[in-house]
């Protein structure tokens, strides 16, 4: 009872009952507490045990900060660390390079999914460094396939969270956390650190070194396919390396080919820009390809950038994504020397009209009916064809002065070469494609027997895919088996392209029976009469269709032309008659006046007389 009264004199006196002791009122707590059976005794352990705890708490965090102090002492002497964001091209190299050297991680903390991420070749780079042991099959693109005869397998990817490895006999140290907008988008956005011991920042920074080297130099050997991000705003992916296309495998006129190259080379020459520059130009370059669907115009764009080394940054105009602005910002993200492809550029079907943003072909089926009586014919067949293909278009808000903004907007970027590709030349607006903004159209047509000539040599060009080709080849030299070969195939090549008629097959037509027949050029050549026969009657029914559908247009276009007509006959009647009504008028006004002046001459006159 002493410590309690030592500690809470009122109630230990009012629990001894000793009125007299205490503070004012302790003995009413104390009544109050005993009748409800509290032992005040109770309060005071209480307070002695939160006393300790409170005491012990203070304790340990000093400690804690001693601690805190000393490690954030020892971070900053003796720890250097690099941090890298995972939509920069820097995590890519760097996780490249991780899965390429083998150097792997035990971190037991993993992410599982088993979906494949297109998008996303950071993700894959995680998914090929954690260890996908085994799988050897690529997906054309060098990286792993990502199913078997289950299904999607699982792909095990780096968490967020500490893991490590070790490079030269050195130990390194990443974290990787995840930033708060990851969950919005595709990608999974992290801020990678990369930690080592060591004050100076040399072993990070040769590491990364190496990374980068590794990853640009494997990167001269593929073809870097960047697409669109869907972020806010929307970016550039960080390149999907794509195997390289080579010239010699895009079979278009040799004419074509080789000014085109020329063209290219003379553009990307060290020297051009600055005489660019010397001449007031703005240093930029556009070519249109343009013609029948699968005729190599994105087999002609691959080939190019693999033979001039360059990267090819991929824009779909017909994207939701895509608004004037977004567009504007895209191209000026782009790097100094690249192409950038607009595929289907038809397929925008850019509203012409300033701030109405993109009502694609809507605006232009339906404006200016009236108005256009002087080009009506010509109207009439654009916007028939626009309506036609109207069905298969999305919508974008690109509008044709945004996209001529930065296409070649004082803004806009230099360096680039652009590639706009179209199906339906005819329906591109005229500043579209200008000279300046269009430098060189190539156009793509039906195979003709160069290209029937060339498409099947392509197909057919590795000795290796064809061993039992050539007969008696045992008794040859290598040498000799070759040009065997070579001539077999050339003298087939050329009986093929007499075979097939000329102008009636795109090159992609004549790949894809080829194929069917990929290791049996002999097979082909067998059964070229039945495709051909098969083929030809689908073309000559597709024919007949068409010319049947013209014949309506045409018929639809000559009721529109005469509706036309007969309004601007009706409106020049009426105007005509209105102009006669307002002559008449006239002369009556001025008979009247005539009038009017004749009698007050002839009342000034008798005044007078
Ligand atoms: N001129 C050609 N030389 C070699 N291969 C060709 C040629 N044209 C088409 N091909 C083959 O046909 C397929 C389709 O070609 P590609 O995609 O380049 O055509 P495209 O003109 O871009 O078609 P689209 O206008 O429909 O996009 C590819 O596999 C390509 O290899």
């Amino acid at each position: 009872m002493e410590g309690i009264s030592a500690v809470l004199p009122g109630l230990a006196a009012s629990a001894t009952g000793d009125p007299s002791d205490g503070f004012p009122g302790g003995q009413f707590i104390g009544n109050m507490l005993a009748s409800v059976g509290f032992d005040p005794s109770l309060l005071v352990k209480i307070s002695v045990t939160i006393t300790i705890i409170a005491s012990m708490f203070g304790f340990l965090s000093n400690a804690w900060e001693g601690i805190t102090q000393m490690s954030r002492f020892f971070s900053e002497n003796f720890i250097s660390s690099a941090t890298i964001r995972s939509t920069d091209e820097a995590y890519v190299y760097l996780m490249r390079f991780l899965y390429s050297h083998n150097i792997s991680t035990d971190s037991r903390l993993f992410g599982v999914t088993c979906r494949r991420n297109q998008l996303n070749p950071n993700y894959r780079e995680h998914v090929r460094w954690n260890g996908q042991e085994g799988e050897t099959d690529t997906d054309g693109e060098g990286f792993s396939i990502v199913e078997d005869s289950l299904g999607p397998k699982l792909k095990y990817n780096a968490a967020p969270g500490f893991s490590h490895f070790f490079y030269k006999h050195r130990l390194f140290l990443m974290q990787r956390k995840l930033k708060d907008d990851y969950y919005g988008f595709e990608e999974p956005d992290v801020d990678l650190t990369l930690f080592t011991i060591g004050r100076s920042p040399a072993a990070l920074r040769s590491l990364l070194e190496e990374a980068r080297a590794e990853y640009l130099r494997d990167r001269q050997s593929n073809t870097l396919i960047h697409t669109i991000v869907a972020s806010y705003p929307p970016n550039w992916s960080v390149g999907h390396p794509r195997p390289p296309r080579s010239l010699d495998s895009v079979i278009i006129k040799k004419h074509d080919k080789d000014r085109l190259l020329k063209d290219m080379r003379e553009y990307l020459a060290p020297n051009t820009v600055n005489w660019y520059h010397k001449h007031g130009l703005p240093y930029r370059r556009g070519y249109l390809f343009y013609g029948l669907p699968g005729a190599g115009k994105t087999s002609l764009t691959m080939a190019l950038a693999y033979e001039l080394n360059l990267p090819i940054y991929c824009l779909s105009l017909a994207s939701t994504m895509m608004s004037d602005d977004n567009l504007l910002g895209l191209f000026a993200r782009l790097p100094k020397r690249c192409i950038v492809l607009m595929e289907d550029i038809d397929s925008a079907g850019i509203d012409k009209r300033p701030g109405a943003g993109t009502r694609l072909y809507t605006a232009l089926t339906s404006q200016d009916d009236e108005d256009d009586d002087e080009d009506a014919e010509e109207d009439i067949k654009k916007r028939e064809e626009r309506k036609k293909l109207q069905a298969f278009k999305q919508e974008s808000t690109v509008t044709l002065s945004g996209l001529l903004n930065a296409i070649d907007g004082i803004s806009s970027h230099e360096g680039r070469i652009l590639i706009m590709t179209t199906n339906y030349r005819q329906l591109l607006d005229e500043a579209l494609i200008r000279p300046g903004r269009v430098d060189m159209e190539i156009k793509f047509d039906f195979a003709d027997i160069e290209v029937l000539e060339g498409v099947f040599k392509g197909v057919y060009a590795d000795p290796d895919d064809l061993p039992d080709f050539i007969r008696g080849k045992e008794k040859m030299t290598e040498e000799e088996q070759l040009k065997k070969f070579h001539e077999k195939l050339d003298k087939l090549a050329q009986e093929f392209a007499s075979r097939v008629p000329s102008g009636k097959f795109s090159p992609a037509q004549v790949q894809g029976y080829l194929l069917g027949h990929k290791s049996d050029p002999e097979e082909a050549m067998d059964c070229l009469d039945d495709w051909l026969k098969s083929k030809l009657q689908e073309i000559d029914l597709l024919e007949e269709a068409e010319k049947k559908a013209k014949e309506r247009l045409d018929r639809a276009m000559e009721r529109k032309v005469k509706e036309l007509q007969k309004k601007k006959k009706e409106r020049l009647k009426q105007e005509r008659k209105e102009r006669e009504e307002e002559e008449e008028e006239e002369r009556q006004k001025k008979e009247e006046e005539e009038k009017e002046e004749d009698l007050r001459k002839g009342l000034v006159r008798r005044g007078t007389s």
